[in-house]
């Protein structure tokens, strides 16, 4: 195995950012004087492994070459779905020379806060592995399953949950108002929240995103992709500052990480 690969970093940032719901893709909210996909390029160039960045970007993004940016930047035009626009972007890169057993760094434009130093780890783990590594985090919260109940549902069975759980539901039968309910506690000794970056050999992040687009998978990552093929995908313990932009609340959240660590 080639311990020493070249490092070829991509920032995904060909999203809407429909959970975030402004007006203008989230990734040009600005915060402290720069958009969040700035912020971003910002990170890797801090990083000892990145001297370039190519940023994938929606067809329509007449944004992001108008903006400095702290690296060298190429661009691809992304897809639809986020594993879309990485496809595009290993396509960029396959084409620009890159050797199948060259690390692709994938990173999020709107996780403008995560620190070099967690980037240079994850890089690190994924030169030891064959397929790859990425930032995450263990979850921190007591994590719930829940069912949906409709209170315009049989009123028996209605008391029945009520007072099985001793809660007090506010029962409104005029309407079918669907509440969740909590059904069980999931082990959480074991999962973890993902994060990016996420760092891959390019020959086999080709295969496993052929095999999501041949199987009509959804991901929402592309470690899932491994996932599917049963290729162990490394976690590297990340920084919690690492959060994504990704509903409203999160912007107050980001503002103040972003202060604390300039
Ligand atoms: N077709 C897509 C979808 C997402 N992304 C990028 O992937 C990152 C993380 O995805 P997410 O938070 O889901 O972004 P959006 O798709 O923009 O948000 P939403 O799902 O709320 O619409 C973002 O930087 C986003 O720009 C992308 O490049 N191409
Ligand atoms: C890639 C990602 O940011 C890792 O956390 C995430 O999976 C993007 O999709 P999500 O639907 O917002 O989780």
């Amino acid at each position: 195995m080639n311990t020493t690969p070249r490092i070829h970093a991509m920032i995904v940032a060909a999203g809407r950012g429909s959970r975030f719901g402004a007006s203008v893709a989230k990734q040009y909210t600005m915060l402290q004087g720069r958009t969040l996909l700035q912020h971003s390029v910002a990170r890797l160039a801090c990083s000892d492994y990145v001297d370039k960045c190519l940023l994938v970007i929606a067809a329509d993004d007449t944004t992001a070459q108008t903006l400095d940016f702290a690296l060298p930047i190429d661009y691809a035009i992304g897809g639809a779905e986020r594993w879309q626009s990485v496809q595009a972007g290993v396509g960029a890169i396959s084409h620009s020379g890159a050797d199948d057993s060259d690390l692709v760094l994938i990173h999020d434009a709107a996780r403008p806060a995560v620190p070099s130093n967690d980037i240079n780890q994850v890089i690190e783990a994924a030169m030891t592995e064959p397929y790859g590594a990425i930032l995450a985090t263990p979850v921190a919260d007591t994590l719930k399953e829940s069912y949906f109940y409709s209170t315009a549902q049989s009123e028996l069975t209605n008391e029945t949950v009520s007072s099985n759980h001793n809660h007090n539901h506010n029962h409104n039968h005029n309407h079918n108002h669907a509440h969740s309910y909590a059904k069980r506690t999931i082990d959480r000794s074991n999962m973890w929240q993902a994060q990016t970056p996420q760092v891959f050999r390019l020959g086999e992040l080709k295969r496993v995103l052929a095999y999501v687009c041949t199987h009509k998978l959804s991901i929402t990552d592309e470690a899932s992709a491994f996932e599917y093929l049963d290729f162990p995908i490394r976690l590297v313990t990340g920084s919690r500052q690492n959060i994504k932009l990704t509903y409203p609340d999160d912007a107050i959240l980001l503002a103040a990480i972003l202060t604390a660590q300039s």
